[in-house]
This record gives structure tokens, C-alpha cells and sequence, in this order.
């Protein structure tokens, strides 16, 4: 029926909002089976899954396949980790599209400060903390969800350090009314994603890989409309769209239905992987190379 991504720095108090959140919606009387799923359900340690990227890669990776056995229309999955790359969270939207079902993010929005402040008591009293070193670099690479990102939409933020967890919190409020709210609803806010020809057989081989394709394929787009728009028209010969990339050779005007039309079969045919198709491209240099090429290739024989 739903999935829930909490996102939020290191020790902001994720598995307390997912805790409150998972408990407000039992009482709410949904009638859903109400899950959390975290590093926890899986004995993962944290410093030892943030140690390197294979094994961060890896604790996505694990994480996203319960997330995919796990997302149903009888049920409302909450995913309780870091999440904080905004390609994971594409991929984890995908497959609640995917399902066709609901989706929100919730932020917790606690500052920097007082995360570290939270870490430490934890470590004084002998919990599992994390690494100065591991807390420090996952803080830098946080990745700010952003509502205006389909992935990170629509998107409840909780200020843990201004306004504590509680299940009284606004966030958590307006998450439970968008998550129990009827179906029917004639409210045009509550969204069930629809599936995708592409969504339905999409499987992920890299972590950012669909991300990837999608931004990378749209750079593609606005460097070949910036170019004609200065060659009046003319024929595109050698453009450029990264160092060591494939060069774009375009003959004639290709007006930008026609780019978005060919950027979408592209995405099709790469992103969605069946067994025996071939992997997407595994990150945005590949995926430009590969999609260059698709375009030079299709216009020259049109
Ligand atoms: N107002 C507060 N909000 C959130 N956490 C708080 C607050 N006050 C104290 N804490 C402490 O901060 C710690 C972090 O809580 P929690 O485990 O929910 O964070 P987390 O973001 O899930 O951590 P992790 O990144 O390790 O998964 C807990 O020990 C909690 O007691």
C-alpha cells in the first residue's frame, strides 16, 4: 500500500521516527501490516557497513531487495537507514512504482551539532556508535532530499533537535494523514504511482545506475538543444559532452519532441533489464557514451 523512506545524517533519529511513526500507525486503526526495515533486521553493524563501498554498496543492496520482496498493497514498509543518496532514493520510488503504491520521505532534519552530540552520548554509554572517522565522511556526503524530486516527494520533515520525536509531530502527523488517507479521496495530493512498462521489469544492477541514465541522458539533451540553438539550425559536427565521450554528429534541425521521444525509447531499452537483457549502463559517463552514440546512430539513418 506504501513505502516510507526515512532519510537523515547519522544518528538524527531515524529509528526513533520510524518507531513512532510505525507505532501511531498500528493505533491509527489502518488495517495495514505496518514493517520496518533497517540495518538491524539484518545483524549489520554500523561502522563495519559504512567501513568501505563495497560494503555500503553491499547494505543497500541487501536492503533494497527486502524492500522489493517486501512492497505490497496490503502493507506499509518503512525503510529505517541513512538513505542518503538521492540515487538509492530514486531506486527505492521506482519500486514502489514499480508496485503501485504510495510513497513519502521522512527528513529528519536534526543538525549537524547535535547529531555528533547524540553519537558521543551514545558511545559514553556503551552503544554501538560510530567512528569519528565513518560519522564525519557519511555527514559530507549527505545528500539533502529535495521535494521537488519525484523521489523525494512528497517529503515530511521532522526537526528532532527543536521539537523531539513525538508522535504529536507535525511530520509525523501529516505523513500518517497522507499514508491513511482513502483511496478514493477526491484529495489531489494522495498519490498511488502508477507501474511502467519500464518500471515493471526494471531490476538494478548498480546502486545508481537508473539515476544515472536519467540524468545523464537529459545532459545529453540540453547540450544538443544549447548547440543548435547557436547553429541556427545548421548541422551539429563534433559536439562534446565530456572528455573522452563520443562526439555528437547531428545533420539536420531535431526539434526536442523528437530528442525526448528518442531519450525515452533509450531509457526503455537500457534501463529495464530483463534476465537475459543486457545491464544498464553502470554510471553517467557510460550511460552518455552509450547514449551518444544510440543518437548518432538513429539520426543518421532517419
Ligand atoms: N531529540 C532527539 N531526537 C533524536 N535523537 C535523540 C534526541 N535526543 C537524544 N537522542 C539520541 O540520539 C540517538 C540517535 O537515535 P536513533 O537511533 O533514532 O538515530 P538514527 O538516526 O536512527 O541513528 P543511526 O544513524 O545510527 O541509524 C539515540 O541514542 C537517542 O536517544
Amino acid at each position: 500500500m506504501a513505502l516510507v523512506v526515512i532519510c537523515g545524517q547519522p544518528c538524527s533519529g531515524k529509528s526513533m521516527a520510524a518507531f513512532c511513526l510505525a507505532e501511531a500507525l498500528k493505533e491509527s486503526g489502518c488495517n495495514q501490516t505496518v514493517r520496518v526495515i533497517d540495518e538491524t533486521s539484518f545483524h549489520l553493524d554500523r561502522n563495519e557497513s559504512y567501513a568501505n563501498m563495497p560494503a555500503e554498496k553491499n547494505l543497500r543492496g541487501v536492503l533494497r531487495s527486502e524492500v522489493d520482496r517486501s512492497v505490497s498493497k496490503d502493507s506499509i514498509i518503512i525503510v529505517d537507514s541513512l538513505n542518503s543518496i538521492k540515487g538509492y532514493r530514486y531506486e527505492l520510488w521506482c519500486l514502489a512504482r514499480a508496485a503501485g503504491i504510495r510513497y513519502c520521505v521522512l527528513y529528519c532534519d536534526a543538525d549537524e551539532t547535535h547529531c555528533r552530540k547524540w553519537n558521543e552520548e551514545r558511545r559514553e554509554k556503551g552503544e554501538g556508535a560510530y567512528s569519528d572517522k565513518i560519522f564525519e565522511d557519511l555527514i559530507r556526503r549527505f545528500e539533502t532530499p529535495d521535494r521537488r524530486n519525484r523521489w523525494d516527494s512528497p517529503l515530511f520533515e521532522l526537526w528532532p533537535h527543536k521539537e523531539g520525536i513525538e508522535n504529536t509531530s507535525t511530520a509525523i502527523v501529516d505523513a500518517i494523514s497522507y499514508l491513511t488517507k482513502k483511496a478514493d479521496s477526491k484529495s489531489r495530493d494522495v498519490k498511488t504511482l502508477q507501474p511502467t512498462i519500464a518500471t515493471q521489469n526494471t531490476r538494478f544492477s548498480e546502486a545508481n545506475s537508473l539515476y544515472e541514465l536519467d540524468r545523464a541522458t537529459q545532459e545529453v539533451i540540453n547540450a544538443i538543444v544549447e548547440a543548435q540553438s547557436q547553429a541556427l539550425g545548421g548541422p551539429l559536427n563534433g559536439v562534446s559532452v565530456g572528455q573522452g565521450l563520443p562526439l555528437i554528429n547531428i545533420s539536420r534541425a531535431v526539434g526536442l519532441p523528437e530528442l525526448r521521444r528518442l531519450r525515452r525509447t533509450f531509457i526503455k531499452l537500457t534501463g529495464q533489464t530483463s534476465l537475459s537483457g543486457p545491464p544498464p549502463p553502470s554510471d553517467a559517463e557510460n550511460a552518455k557514451r552509450m547514449f551518444v552514440d544510440y543518437l548518432n546512430r538513429e539520426l543518421e539513418t532517419a
